[in-house]
Formats: structure tokens, C-alpha cells, sequence
């Protein structure tokens, strides 16, 4: 269970929001929502522990989760608005250069990855040549890729098409099923059954 108690962020002299709280349990997901600029990017960083919390607490099976940094990053995935996918490497290079483990699985793993998000036709292609929406789902299929029980993300259907976001929205249901946990900021409606609404004013 993710707990958020009670947070403020302030960004320069602007409390953005304050006495924030919500809870996410296993198999749940959360939308954020709320105008430009209500602060779901800098929530979503504070949650992963980029961004200090003016206030408050985030937990994890009521611990302080930000207390050991490496932990909590091994059981986060985030996906920002930037899809920092390495323009030179090919499809297949950018996702095992975010993988680890022996070559067997590991190859086993980014071939699932590319299915999953319907780039095995462009496996070897470098990345720049990908058009936005292919880039977007490139940095989608890293999620695959890690036992991540965290998904935290960013405007994740920006740019994908239908069949792309019906793709997504499956990839989010197993996550799910598997005991997995989602925050999303968005602004449009995401593939996710049953989610939450968390809207910051
Ligand atoms: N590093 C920073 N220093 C100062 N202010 C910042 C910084 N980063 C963001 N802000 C400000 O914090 C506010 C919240 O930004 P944030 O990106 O969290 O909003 P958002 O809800 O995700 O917006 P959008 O819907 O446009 O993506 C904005 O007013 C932004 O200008």
C-alpha cells in the first residue's frame, strides 16, 4: 500500500497544493488531474523522490518510503513527458540498454517488451527515425521491462493512436491484476477500468 499524508509542494514562492492525501493499494490506479500547472508532474516527482516534499510523508506499508532512495527506485517505474529514448541506439538497443540480467532472459524480455507495444517490426531501426507516437510507445515498452510494483506516469497516451492506447490499457490491466499499482496525470481519459480520480486545485 502507497500512502500519501498530508503534502504540500511549494515551487518558488507558490504553495501549489497543501494537506494532500490519498491512498493506493495494490491493483489500484489513480488519475491525476487538474489544470495546467496544479502540479501533477511535481506530484509524480515527489512520489518518486525527485522532488523534496515541502510537507508531509509518502509511505510504503506504512514506512517512509523515501527513506532508503535506492529501494524505493527499485520499485518505481517512471515515465515522463520526456521519452528520453536514446536517439543513435536501435529500438531494441534503447530497451537493453534498460535492462539488465543474463542474455537469455534478458533478450526473452525485450522481445516481449517490442510485442507488447508493436515495434518488433522496427526492432533494428535506430530510434530517431521513429515518429512520436512510435518514441512514446518505445519508452512505454520499458515498463514491461522492470518487475516495477510502482507505474508512475506522465500524459502517457500523448500521441498514441487507438489501437496504441487499447494496447496500453491492456498492459495496465496486467499490471494490475498482478498486484500492481498505477498513478497517471493526464488530461485525457486513460485506458484504466475502475481507476480513481485525484484532481489537484
Ligand atoms: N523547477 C521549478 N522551479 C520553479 N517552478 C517550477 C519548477 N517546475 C515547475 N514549476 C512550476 O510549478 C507549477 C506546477 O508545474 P507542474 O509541471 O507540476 O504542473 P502540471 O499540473 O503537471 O501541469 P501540466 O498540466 O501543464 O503538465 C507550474 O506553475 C510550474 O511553472
Amino acid at each position: 500500500m502507497l500512502e500519501i499524508r498530508s503534502i504540500a509542494a511549494i515551487r518558488g514562492d507558490h504553495l501549489l497544493f497543501e494537506d494532500l492525501s490519498f491512498t493506493v493499494a495494490e491493483g489500484e490506479a489513480v488519475a491525476l488531474t487538474g489544470r495546467n500547472g496544479a502540479g501533477k508532474t511535481t506530484l509524480l516527482r515527489m512520489i518518486a523522490g525527485l522532488t523534496p516534499l515541502a510537507s508531509g510523508a509518502v509511505l510504503w506499508a506504512g514506512a517512509d518510503a523515501l527513506a532508503d532512495p535506492s529501494a524505493h527506485h527499485a520499485r518505481l517505474a517512471y515515465l515522463g513527458h520526456q521519452d528520453a529514448v536514446k536517439p543513435g541506439l536501435t529500438v531494441s538497443e534503447n530497451l537493453r540498454h534498460w535492462t539488465g540480467g543474463v542474455r537469455a532472459s534478458r533478450d526473452a524480455r525485450i522481445q516481449a517488451a517490442l510485442e507488447q507495444v508493436d515495434l518488433l517490426d522496427l526492432a533494428d531501426i535506430p530510434a530517431r527515425m521513429l515518429s512520436a507516437g512510435q518514441k512514446r510507445r518505445l519508452a512505454i515498452g520499458r515498463l514491461c521491462l522492470r518487475q516495477a510494483a510502482l507505474w508512475l506516469l506522465d500524459e502517457p497516451v500523448t500521441g498514441l493512436d487507438t489501437a496504441s492506447i487499447a494496447r496500453f490499457g491492456a498492459m495496465i490491466a496486467r499490471h494490475r491484476a498482478e498486484g500492481g499499482m498505477v498513478i497517471a496525470a493526464t488530461h485525457q481519459d486513460l485506458p484504466m477500468a475502475e481507476g480513481r480520480s485525484v484532481r489537484l486545485s
